[in-house]
């Protein structure tokens, strides 16, 4: 499915399935009516003093054996349909995500990307599966019984039809406010799961910070709107509902229709054997009044589900070239001019130029805020700039192929996210036909190794289930991930809290194997890791206040050096 693409080019591929699906459905009213009609006309037969009509009989009798075999076959079709949608939809939306900003992942909250790819996607191919083939079953039972009643007594059916009719109108013209709380309950409902999620999260935070209260003010915030919609949704149902829902009872229909009935027949304007039919279908008769309201509802929620996938499907994807590079590890990048801002208006990196020599080693220190993490994730295109260009070989990276960008560029940030998965494939991520030699040698490297095999199941252990490993750990084994893809460039944001002194030193080690050969560019958050860099710069607002060696920059005494002032790197001059 492409961006922008609505219900109908949803449900395009699959119509003619969705079209027989109704015709059987549509066959199968005929079978739930004929029973009725069929012990109506025997009735009336015998009543008159005639013999068995065993036409009627047989007719009622294969009804009730065929319908349900029919209804089996429509719905297997519309069943196939809808899991042939649901598959499509998810394949393309996981597909486009693929193809969304890294960095949008950051805006969207599990809970949210959840709803969307699991509960929407069912509830809709639920729709289609279900509602879409029954609509017209309902609406053709509908019709069928109140065209036979009407054959057998026009007048008649005009009287008991005449409370559903007033229900039907009272249910349809419903006062707009119901929209507007309809819409306020799904904005609660879709803000109560949000918040549930970033609790969960978050627990062990509050749960150390927060004290007794174990829950976040925004999440009882949101249990209150949530149940505060709910009772307003319901109690204005209930109160527009309940004449209409009277109206249409089935016993209010059958007491109608009796009453009717007798002043009728008591009038000779019906002859009491025609009583019958009517008496019959007061049931389906009563639920016609839903017709009208059960297909608005229907169209309504499809689109609404639609909608919500077309949303997500409309969020912009990254440009992507196809250009490849020679395959050359001596690369130069160039950021030139590179302006950035998230929202219109605040500006994070300003119109910055920096070279990366190839085989160089450049580490970005500056204040917090000073747009260091920012400026590295610009690179792997977590997001792409707003203003200049940042190249790679001269080649604009977003006009690269972006398999070729990843091959090319590597990165190893704080936020280390492990799949449940072994730890050899974990490792292996970037080439999953790696050799166990070059998995282990990698583990070797990345300083992991002999953790690893302390486990029972050692490189066959799943993380998550087996195994869990510490930050600095996890660190490593992204590390190792890194040195088996090998990428010629590499982007690093080294960890902000400091491990244990044995972990930091393992992941240091880690750190230095994996840079050797490498042009790397890192974000530094302690001073004593820059000082064997090729080139330091430090940022202020976006800016590049200062470039240089260690000692260039110590001895022109400026903001580097005074970063390394005691006291001041501990404040976070650094990062
Ligand atoms: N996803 C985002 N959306 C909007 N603004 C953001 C986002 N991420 C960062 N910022 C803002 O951009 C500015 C630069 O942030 P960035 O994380 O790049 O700074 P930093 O120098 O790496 O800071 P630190 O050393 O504290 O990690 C900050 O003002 C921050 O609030």
């Amino acid at each position: 499915m492409a961006a922008g693409s609505g219900l109908r080019n949803l449900l395009y591929p699959v119509r003619v399935r969705l079209l027989i699906s109704g015709a059987l459905q549509v066959f199968c009213a005929i079978g739930t009516v004929l029973p009725f009609i069929a012990i109506t006309e025997v009735t009336r037969e015998l009543l008159r003093g005639g013999v068995v009509p065993w036409g009627w009989v047989w007719a009622a009798v294969v009804a009730l054996v065929v319908t349900p075999l029919v209804h089996s076959c429509s719905f297997s079709l519309s069943f196939g349909a809808s899991r042939d949608i649901q598959y499509r939809i998810r394949r393309n939306l996981v597909d486009h995500l693929a193809r969304v900003p890294l960095g949008w992942f950051g805006g969207v909250t599990g809970g949210g990307l959840r709803k969307l790819v699991s509960s929407d996607v069912a509830a809709l191919t639920g729709l289609i599966g279900e509602a879409i083939p029954l609509a017209p079953r309902f609406a053709a039972v509908s019709i069928l019984a109140i065209s036979y009643l009407a054959w057998i007594d026009p007048l008649f059916t005009i009287v008991i039809a005449l409370p559903v009719v007033i229900a039907s109108v009272l249910l349809v013209h419903r006062p707009p406010v119901a929209n507007d709380l309809e819409r306020e309950y799904r904005r609660t409902a879709r803000g109560l799961s949000e918040r549930a999620t970033e609790l969960g999260q978050g627990m062990a935070v509050w749960k150390v910070f927060s004290g007794s209260r174990l829950a976040d003010d925004r999440f009882v915030d949101a249990i209150d709107q949530h149940t505060r919609s709910y009772l307003a949704t319901e109690r204005a149902r209930d109160r527009r509902g309940r004449l209409p829902l009277t109206l249409s009872s089935w016993s209010f229909i059958l007491v109608w229709t009796t009453v009717w009935g007798v002043v009728f027949v008591a009038t000779d304007l019906l002859v009491p054997a025609d009583l019958i039919p009517f008496l019959l279908m007061c049931w389906i008769v009563s639920r016609a009044v839903w017709l009208v309201p059960t297909l608005r509802t229907l169209v309504s929620r499809s689109r609404a589900l639609a909608e919500s996938l077309d949303r997500a499907f409309a969020t912009p994807e990254l440009p992507t070239g196809d250009r490849t590079l020679a395959a050359r590890r001596d690369i130069t990048i160039r950021f030139a001019g590179v302006t950035f801002e998230y929202n219109r208006g605040r500006t994070v990196i300003d119109e910055l130029d920096l070279e990366l020599a190839p085989g160089t080693v450049t580490a970005v220190v500056g204040p917090s805020g000073s747009g260091k993490s920012t400026l590295t994730r610009l690179l792997p295109r977590f997001w792409d700039v707003t203003g200049g260009a940042i190249t790679v070989d001269g080649v604009d990276i977003r006009r690269l192929d972006p398999a070729e960008l990843y091959r090319l560029i590597g990165f190893v940030f704080q936020d280390v996210r492990m799949l449940r998965r072994t730890v050899a494939d974990n490792i292996r991520l970037a080439d999953p036909t790696a050799s166990d030699e070059r998995v282990r040698a990698a583990a070797r490297a990345a300083r992991i190794h002999d953790r690893i095999l302390e486990e029972p199941l050692g490189y066959d252990a799943v993380i998550g289930e087996h195994v869990s490993f510490s930050g600095g750990e996890a660190q490593r084994i992204s590390i190792a991930r890194a040195i088996l893809a090998d990428p010629p460039v590499l982007v690093l944001d080294e960890a902000t809290s400091a491990a244990d002194p044995e972990s930091e030193s393992l992941v240091q080690d880690a750190i230095a194997a994996l840079s050797r050969d490498k042009t790397v560019l890192m974000v530094a958050h302690r001073l004593e890791t820059v000082v064997n860099a090729d080139a330091i710069v430090v940022m202020e607002s976006g800016r590049i206040v200062e470039r240089g060696t260690h000692t260039e920059l110590m001895n022109r005494g400026g903001r580097y050096a005074n970063m390394w002032r005691p006291g001041v790197a501990t404040t976070g001059a650094a990062g």
